[in-house]
């Protein structure tokens, strides 16, 4: 399964086109909008959120609510872009062109950018690095995840940290609503009482704040992945997709760094076996990786999103166009992402997952597929 998408952040619409799903999967825009609700959700985002209602359409691919094996077009349509339309059209002329951005925010894409694709007006570079790219990666990644379901695959995510306050209470299967319910998916009350009270904090400082998000699955097969070659690596390929996130700079699979420091009895997972169990794991230190394999165990990643780049407060930057000191560009903005960057890490990493499974097993229909697990799970157990 491959997929591109295209569309700016103030343009009309974000577009996808997804190759390589199995025909006769179940499909339908319910299975996509209420992630494209949760990405948009969290306490401490900015006023976008409250213009965009974000929808998908299916505009080919899918046919009485079940994919036909064709390409899938997706749509988001933005609906602040009628606020833009003068701004962002394609059309010669009209220049400069309001909103035109010269002071290049430090931490955004602006002046690499600029400098890179010889823009002076920066917006040509922060439309397209906006994280409103994202809508349309979660929308494939919730398609991904309903395609997991049909393996068993089951899937959370939640805010480990954020503002400098670490959640007290571990995840566990059981807070799955619980965070769902929280205004920044944390697993603890208190916590997140005081994380709310520092981002209007924050906020009233015209500052931004980060943290760092998890997402975790399990009922995944043994042996996702491979151990043969470089890019056929699992733990790479989600490391490279997780890195993609926008303001996302680390990422680890279970708990990566912690274990670095520990000597190797402390860490690795013991290994048992039992009649009519097979082999299992009493810990996951691991966080379900092994050489670039899936054991089988529960997979934990996790990323650090750094604070939000935009400042009400401004550094100090340069204007490109004078290339004098200037305030850094101030454009509306979230305070934090942190809680929508959870969501995001969830539905990507599921696309990873996706296309392991549909690598390993392969078929045209939903069928073929699950039949193939089924049978891959019944040889696990025998092994
Ligand atoms: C959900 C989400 C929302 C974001 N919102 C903003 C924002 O409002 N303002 C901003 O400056 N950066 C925002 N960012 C981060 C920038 O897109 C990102 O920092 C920028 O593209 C530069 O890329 P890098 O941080 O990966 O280096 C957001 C990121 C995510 C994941
Ligand atoms: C639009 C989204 O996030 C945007 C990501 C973003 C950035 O610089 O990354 C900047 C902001 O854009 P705007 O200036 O239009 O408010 C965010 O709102 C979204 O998540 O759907």
């Amino acid at each position: 399964m491959r997929f591109l998408t295209a569309g700016e952040s103030h343009g009309p619409q974000l577009t996808g086109i997804v190759e390589g799903l199995p025909s006769q999967l179940p499909l339908s825009v319910e299975d996509i909008n209420p992630w494209l609700k949760k990405r948009q959700g969290g306490y401490g985002r900015g006023r976008r959120m409250v213009i965009e209602t974000d929808t998908v359409e299916f505009l080919s691919g899918v046919r009485a609510g079940r994919t036909t094996g064709a390409p899938l077009t997706l749509v988001i349509k933005n609906s602040d872009h009628r606020n833009w339309v003068e701004i962002m059209d394609p059309a010669p002329g009209n220049e400069p062109r309001k909103k035109a951005l010269t002071a290049a925010r430090p931490g955004h894409a602006d002046l690499s950018g600029g400098i890179k694709y010889g823009h002076k007006d920066l917006r040509d570079v922060l439309e397209r690095a906006s994280a409103r790219e994202t809508a349309m990666r979660v929308a494939i990644g919730a398609i991904a995840h309903k395609l997991l379901s049909f393996f068993g695959v089951e899937s959370a995510s939640f805010v480990d940290g954020m503002a400098g306050v670490w959640s007290q209470v571990p995840f566990d299967w059981s807070l799955k609503d619980r965070v769902e319910q929280s205004p920044v998916r944390m697993t603890d009350p208190q916590a997140e009482a005081e994380v709310i009270r520092r981002i209007d904090a924050a906020k009233a400082a015209g500052d931004t704040l980060g943290g760092i998000v998890e997402a975790r699955f399990r009922g995944l097969v043994v042996g996702l992945g491979s151990h043969a070659h470089w890019d056929r690596k699992l733990d790479g390929r989600i490391a490279q997709m997780v890195l993609s996130i926008p303001a996302i700079k680390g990422v680890e699979i279970g708990p990566a760094f912690a274990n670095a420091m520990k000597p190797g009895s402390e860490v690795h997972d013991a290994i048992y076996w039992e009649e009519g169990r097979g082999y299992y794991r009493k810990t996951n230190r691991a966080g379900g990786t092994e050489a670039g394999m899936s054991t089988g165990e529960e997979l934990v990643v996790r990323a650090a999103l750094k604070p939000i780049a935009t400042l009400m407060k401004p550094l100090p930057t340069v204007d490109v166009v004078t290339h004098q000191p200037a305030d850094a560009a101030r454009e509306r903005s979230d305070v934090t992402a942190v809680p929508a960057a959870s969501v995001i890490l969830e539905a990507l990493v599921g696309i990873v997952l996706a296309q392991a499974y549909l690598e390993k097993f392969g078929g045209d229909t939903l069928e073929e597929l699950v039949e193939r697990v089924e049978h891959y799970k019944q040889r696990v157990r025998a092994y």
